[in-house]
């Protein structure tokens, strides 16, 4: 019997090292949040950049860096799991626990109340001389947008799964993200321990929901109570963990081999054979996950401490390095630095954190930049390594890793930066060669910026007040903050009220936000009653006509327009105005005058001629404009957008709601009840689905209806039951259900 012992905390013994490896300027530092304070002592083994020479930090080889996502449904234990791998690499000296509220990488206060993951946390750390940068992503559907960020900088993902529910609804969701991303995946059956934990099942319904054919690289030993460890069927080795060690913490391990030789040569023979054949196998799989025809399976316990250091390693062997992906870009920038950014926190003390994604060249603080989304150059001040929240100061930072950045006042999520506006344009040069034809100046840059996330539209929104009107100045910064952070939420004025309103992807979203304003701002808002995001539409073809006539001082401004309006039926939602003009009309009207018209035109749609909300689908015609010589643009703005009202108005103006997927899992001794409930919210059933011992509901049902959803299912179903809201499309309401909130909104009872 072999005893294997992993991760066990490294001595601290490298400090005056480090001040060796750079003695005049550099020495590694530890920038602490101030965040970590408010929910007490983190237990770190060390600093964590203590425990390693500065120079492997900062160079590790490219081959040897894995940037991982870890993704699943809410609460499948991711964190739980990257908690493990923190402890197991030597970064903490204990396990952090979600339930305790003292994880590494959930380190807002909300997080650790609620016990989710909000924010994508990025960690960095050493596993068998690789360096894995994990950033451990959100489950809960509001916030889909950090997972999707997240995906487009990762070049290998773990997903993790509850064994004792399979593939639940957002794994679905995160993993046709992953898909469309084309990011290589593991996946990682958790919760072995958990009674009714399933390994089968859970392969099953990998295969079925999936589409993907698993690779078992692991059978588990037991299930529930009896799951001890796990049959390698690579190296065809039993690994168990426990009996429980002193501290319990799963650190120490066994391996029992299925074959003992007799002799010392022919054991050698044996093993140098053996070797060779994983070598191969290691390589097939390997190979076979990066070109997606297969995905290892693997199982463990991370709240039980088992499977997760063979996670780590399956990690390093079967996922791709960062040069191991095809991006165009990478050739045209050469050795120069491109970079995306794909993350922006506000720091009290130090401004914005842009969290980037380098893909070629290096990165060095004290350095200017140039953002080519926003056509400027900005100075960078300082250059961080992530770990959760701490970071370490760095002199510099190559392709392929993950960096902080300090000191960019206009980079927000999404942008690309490069060394300088001349770099750009030497690799737009050699884009626009490779392409073989000439881009025009805008369709070169396009080329240059990496590719944007696609932001949902809102469902949901709901005024915010100041205490005081002297504050508002204050909530306004804290909002442009806010938002730079996370581009999903999004802050408009309404024209008529003047009031701020706040949008969002769901109730638990806003509810975040108005936290965050009071803790992180220490402003205490109030949020007016969350309503739904209706849209309006059109359902027959009108025209209409218009004239304005108006003198403003000696000038006399004077327009008459005609326009038609019709249903878009093709492919949509469609959320502008898709806006035609005849070929005579584009040959008459100067530029100047085609902008206002469609400057008039865009604000008309942002306010339908029912309730005010947004219209979509809708095609605007412009049959003719006349307008008199010395008419300012935005009186001509004024007379299309009155014009265009005055057509919606006739063309059968109809309310849209927006309709969700709803997935309830419960047991079936509360389904009836649930279900009952359901037929009263407007909620259509699709599918009833077994899932061991529990029922999982598939239902429709509109948004309005599931206003605090979550506390009436609680009471409900005794806490037994547990779902997912995701948007599915938006809907025409009956004329009885569009006149009943109509009066609601109108106070009419
Ligand atoms: N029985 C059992 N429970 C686990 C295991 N791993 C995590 N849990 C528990 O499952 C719950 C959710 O764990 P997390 O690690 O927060 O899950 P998550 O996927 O990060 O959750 P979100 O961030 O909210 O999406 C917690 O109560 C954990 O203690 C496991 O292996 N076995």
């Amino acid at each position: 019997m072999m005893l294997f012992v992993t991760g066990l905390p490294r001595v601290v013994t490298h400090s005056s090292k480090l001040r060796y490896v750079y003695p005049s300027c550099w020495q590694l530092r530890i920038a602490c949040n101030n965040r970590r304070n408010v929910q007490g002592e983190r237990r770190y083994s060390s600093h964590p950049g203590d425990v390693k020479s500065l120079r492997t930090i900062i160079n590790p080889d490219i081959s040897k860096i894995r940037n991982i996502g870890i993704m699943a449904h809410i609460d499948a234990g991711k964190t739980t799991t990257t908690e493990r791998m923190l402890y197991y690499a030597g970064y903490t000296r204990a396990l952090g626990d979600v339930d305790d509220g003292d994880t590494v990488t959930d380190f807002m206060a909300q997080e650790r109340e609620r016990g989710i993951t909000i924010q994508s946390a990025a960690v960095t750390f050493d596993w068998k001389n690789h360096r894995i940068n994990l950033i451990d992503t959100p489950g809960h559907v509001d916030f889909t947008v950090e997972v999707e960020r997240s995906l487009r900088v990762l070049d290998g993902a773990v997903a993790v799964f509850d064994a004792s529910a399979g593939v639940e609804a957002q794994t679905l969701t995160v993993w046709r993200q992953a898909d469309e991303h084309r990011v290589p995946r593991i996946c990682f059956l958790n919760k072995m321990d958990k009674p009714g934990a399933s390994f089968c099942y859970s392969v099953d319904s990998i295969k079925k929901k999936l589409k993907v054919k698993p690779l078992l690289l692991q059978l588990p030993i037991g299930a529930g109570r009896t799951f001890t460890g796990v049959i390698d069927l690579v190296t065809s080795e039993k690994v168990i963990w426990g009996p429980k060690t002193s501290d319990g913490d799963g650190a120490v391990f066994n391996r029992h081999p299925l074959v003992t030789a007799d002799g010392p040569n022919l054991l050698k023979e044996a093993r140098d054979a053996r070797y060779a054949l994983i070598e191969q196998l290691n390589a097939a799989i390997r190979r076979i996950t990066l070109s997606h025809a297969a995905v290892p399976v693997l199982c463990g316990s991370a709240l039980k401490n088992k499977g997760v250091q063979l996670l780590m390693d399956a990690i390093s062997m079967y996922l791709p390095s960062p040069n191991e992906g095809q991006h165009d870009f990478k050739q045209w920038y050469g050795d120069d630095l491109c970079a995306l950014a794909f993350k922006v926190l506000h720091d009290k003390q130090r401004g914005p954190i842009v969290f980037v994604r380098i893909y070629s060249g290096s990165m060095k603080p004290q350095s200017a930049v140039y953002n080519i989304n926003k056509n400027c150059m900005e100075r960078m001040s300082r250059l961080l390594l992530p770990f959760a929240d701490q970071q370490i100061e760095i002199p510099s930072l190559q392709a392929g890793n993950i960096a902080l950045l300090v000191g960019l006042k206009q980079t927000a999520t999404g942008d690309t930066i490069v060394s300088s506006k001349a770099s750009a344009a030497v690799a737009s040069q050699r884009a626009a060669k490779d392409s073989g034809k000439k881009c025009d100046q805008n369709r070169e840059q396009e080329n240059l910026v990496l590719a944007g996330v696609e932001i949902p539209e809102p469902v949901f929104f709901c005024t915010i007040e100041p205490p005081s009107l002297a504050k508002q100045a204050d909530l306004d910064r804290a909002l442009i903050c806010l938002q730079r952070e996370d581009p999903s939420l999004k802050v408009k004025i309404d024209p008529d009220s003047g009031q701020t309103i706040l949008c969002g992807m769901g109730e638990l979203h806003i509810d975040i936000i108005h936290d965050r304003i009071k803790r992180e701002y220490k402003i205490e808002t109030h949020l007016g009653p969350l309503q739904v995001a209706y849209r309006e539409t059109i359902s027959i073809s009108a025209s209409s006509a218009d004239t304005l006539d108006r003198t403003v001082g000696s000038k006399r401004n004077l327009i008459t327009a005609e326009l038609s309006v019709r249903p878009w039926l093709g492919e949509g939602p469609v959320t502008k105005p898709l806006i035609e003009f005849s070929d005579v009309l584009q040959e008459q009207l100067s530029t100047e005058i085609l902008d206002a018209v469609e400057n008039g035109l865009n604000t008309s749609f942002l306010q339908g001629p029912l309730l005010n909300f947004p219209l979509q689908d809708v095609v605007v015609t412009l049959e003719s404009l006349h307008v008199h010589p010395g008419t300012s643009m935005p009186m001509i703005s004024a007379c299309v957008s009155r014009c265009l009202q005055k057509a919606l108005r006739r063309a059968g103006s109809q309310v849209l709601e927006p309709v969700m997927n709803l997935e309830i899992t419960v047991d079936e001794d509360h389904l009836s009840v649930v279900l009952a409930d359901l037929a009263q919210r407007r909620g259509s059933v699709q599918e009833i689905q077994s899932r061991q011992d529990n029922r999982v509901v598939l239902a429709c049902v509109p948004l309005a209806e599931m206003m605090g959803y979550s506390t009436t299912l609680r009471t409900l179903a005794s806490g037994m039951a547990t779902f997912t809201l995701e948007l599915s499309r938006y809907e025409a309401m009956t004329s009885q259900e569009q006149k009943m909130l109509f009066n609601k909104m109108t106070g009419v009872m």
